[in-house]
């Protein structure tokens, strides 16, 4: 089995350049979006995909750049494709995506009054993997982001760890890669300023060579390109490029 990578964006929050940082990642027989966030939809459309070559969407945590795409895919599956698409998000985090983010522009009378009318909702628990689409198995782990929201990093296929925005956590990628066999981590990346809220570029240059190594940073500014030699040896994922995921290493399709 080959799992293959695209990202649909690579950018954080605010940048223009790139992307929202949002993921496809494709076995050899299902499509996984991993967050659906504002600029999805265009970006699913210059890559020439529609909504429904998705088998599944996850979602890591309730923020624009991840979650603001969500509405346009519920209304085009419901109204062009006539099916739920499938939704796996964390238990606790389905209440308010529907309340807080959903509901104010998708709630319809007597039609839509709730987020299983327009997604086949799929709970996840942090600690249990579970295979989402044929050959992509998440497990999910709580990981620190903003103060009173939850957010989720994954472990994808039991060798990749994923992170959502995330504060600096040093000990859990050391964990999984001394005791898990984690091979490859695609890490989000703040390359200047205090880390408020996300890992900075100077943390994650002084984690081990053993956990480096193994690194590629996403979820950047568009200040990259200026900033890129900062990086050092650490290589930054290319929205937009598809890599075939090769144990510890991403091979670029030419
Ligand atoms: O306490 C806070 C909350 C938010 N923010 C900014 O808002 C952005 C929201 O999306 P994001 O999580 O990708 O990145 C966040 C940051 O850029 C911040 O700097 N400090
Ligand atoms: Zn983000
Ligand atoms: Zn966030």
């Amino acid at each position: 089995m080959t799992l293959k990578l695209q990202m649909l964006g690579t950018g954080d929050a605010f940048a223009k350049t790139y992307y929202n940082n949002n993921a496809l990642f494709m076995s050899d027989t299902a499509r996984l979006l991993v967050d659906c966030g504002t600029t999805a939809p265009i970006s699913l459309h210059q890559l020439g995909y529609s909504f429904q070559d998705l088998d599944a969407v996850l979602i890591t945590h309730i923020h624009a750049d991840h979650v603001g795409g969500l509405e346009e895919l519920a209304f085009q599956m419901r109204f062009v494709h006539q099916r739920r698409p499938v939704l796996y998000i964390a238990e606790t985090l389905i209440q308010p995506l529907w309340e807080h983010t959903l509901k104010g522009g998708i709630f319809q009378q007597g039609i839509i009054e709730s987020i299983n009318d327009v997604f086949e909702v799929r709970p996840l628990k942090p600690g249990k993997t579970i295979e989402v689409v044929p050959g992509i198995s998440v497990e999910l782990f709580p990981t620190r982001h903003i103060p009173g929201k939850d957010s989720y990093s994954l472990y994808v296929n039991e060798h990749i760890f994923y992170s959502a925005d995330m504060t600096f956590n040093p000990e859990l990628l050391n964990q999984l890669v001394d005791q898990r066999g984690c091979s490859l981590i695609l890490h989000e990346c703040q390359l200047q300023g205090r880390g408020e809220v996300h890992t900075t570029l100077d943390e994650l240059k002084s984690l081990p060579e053993s956990v480096r190594r193994r690194m590629y940073l996403m979820h950047y500014s568009d200040r990259m390109e200026e900033l890129r030699e900062s990086a050092g040896d650490l290589p930054f994922l290319r929205q937009h490029a598809t890599y075939t995921i090769m144990d510890d290493q991403l091979i670029p399709e030419p």
